[in-house]
């Protein structure tokens, strides 16, 4: 099968793991005989070094004429400890969301068994954790209107949501949930926002449709709680931009690690696959970056976006079968891990690499 890739690395560890992610997704082809070809492009932090503006119109340009997008991170400190920037980073990754309509940002949370170890919550509570979170990505207070009044003394951000925009992003929850333990919790703040009573009035009027899905809605603040507390409970989350922005950091430390958590952003047009991460200046250039988010986002674009499920899965088996060797990175190590196993990025990738040429051997015919 012939696919065309945009690369858009970013900022910070962004540019380390992104490379990861291309090599893994160039053993992919090599091996199933693909031929999938890539572009670069500029967003965030450098692309407003090299341009002035955050999001440069190519990129949008390249990124519509592309089958798929692999994303790495944007984000600079120099932004983030200067409220008044007019020009920002992550302006970069919100407009190219919006402008290619990627309205759902699907965030599995996987808890490798291997890992049960790396996590503070306590394993017997963890074990066998598997969620997907649908965080919906173009509307909300992210979106609203915002401002500041003339003396600049008051600000405001309009958390807004319109009945269309929650019926598309609940659908395609409802949906996966009749494919996973038919479970789905939506979560708001219906006792409060306006735009919560909104999105619960159409979440249970969308349930009915679905009668094999059990239903539960939570507030954010319960849920928030309730996710460290027994994450098993959780099969689907649907929830808002600002809340699964929210929620799905805090569930990283189920699956282990920030590092461990990939993504899919999925609308009407290309899709775009990144880790939920950030930038993460306090390890860029250090070579230690987990590169696993980014693979793993890989593996959703070959199954989401080329409907290779096959190869998106043997991606996943290569991450377990090197976690199972006992190959960590530092944010995913514990204190029994020794220090020879302890991977840099690179490293890390290798390992995968390797696993990968030898599970797809056992695999393909
Ligand atoms: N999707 C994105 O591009 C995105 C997401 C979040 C934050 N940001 C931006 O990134 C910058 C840094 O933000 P932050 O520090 O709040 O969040 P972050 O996700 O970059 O980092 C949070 C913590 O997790 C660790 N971490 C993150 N990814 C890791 C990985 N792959 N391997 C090992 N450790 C990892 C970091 O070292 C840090 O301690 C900010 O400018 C922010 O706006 C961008
Ligand atoms: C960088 C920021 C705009 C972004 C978000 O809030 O959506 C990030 O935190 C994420 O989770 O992708
Ligand atoms: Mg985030």
């Amino acid at each position: 099968m012939k696919k065309h890739i945009v690369v858009i690395a970013g900022d910070g560890i962004g540019q380390e793991v992104t490379a990861v992610g291309k090599q893994v997704l160039d053993a992919v082809a090599q091996k199933y005989g693909h031929e999938f070809t890539y572009d670069t492009a500029l967003i965030g932090h450098a692309a407003i070094e090299a341009t002035g503006n955050p999001l440069p119109e190519e990129t949008i340009t390249k990124s519509k004429a592309s089958d798929a997008i692999l994303f790495g991170a944007v984000g600079h400190p120099k932004y983030d400890n200067d409220p008044s920037a007019k020009v920002r980073p992550e302006q970069g990754l919100l407009g190219i969301r919006k402008a290619l309509g990627l309205y759902a940002n699907l965030r599995p949370i996987k808890l490798f068994d291997e890992l049960l170890g790396a996590s503070s919550i306590r394993p017997e509570i963890l074990k066998g954790a598997d969620i997907l979170f649908f965080r919906e990505l173009t509307g909300d207070v992210y979106f609203g209107e915002k401002g500041r009044s003339d003396d600049r003394d008051t600000a405001y951000d309009t958390m807004i949501y319109s009945r269309y925009e929650v019926e598309r992003i609940a659908r395609k929850a409802f949906e996966a949930a009749m494919t996973r333990r038919r479970r789905l919790c939506s979560v708001d703040k219906a006792n409060v926002l306006e735009s919560s009573r909104l999105w619960r009035e159409v979440v249970q009027a969308m349930a009915p449709e679905y009668p094999d899905v059990v239903v539960e809605h939570q507030f954010i603040d319960a849920a928030a709680m309730l996710l460290i507390k027994d994450p098993r409970r959780f099969d689907v989350v649907l929830t808002g931009n600002l809340f699964g922005d929210i929620l799905t950091d805090e569930a990283s430390q189920i699956a282990g690690s920030m590092g461990m958590l990939a993504s899919a952003s999925i609308g009407d047009t290309t899709g775009l696959y990144e880790p939920i991460h950030g930038s993460a200046h306090d390890i860029t250039g250090k070579g230690v970056a987990n590169p696993l988010a980014s693979i793993l986002s890989a593996a959703l674009m070959l199954d989401i976006s080329f409907g290779m499920k096959a190869e998106a899965e043997e991606v996943v088996s290569a991450v377990d079968a090197a976690l199972k060797a006992g190959y960590r990175t530092r944010d995913i190590a514990d204190a029994d891990t020794p220090d020879d196993m302890i991977l840099g990025t690179e490293a890390m990738g290798s390992q995968i690499l390797t696993q990968l040429a030898s599970v797809a051997e056992n695999q393909v015919v």
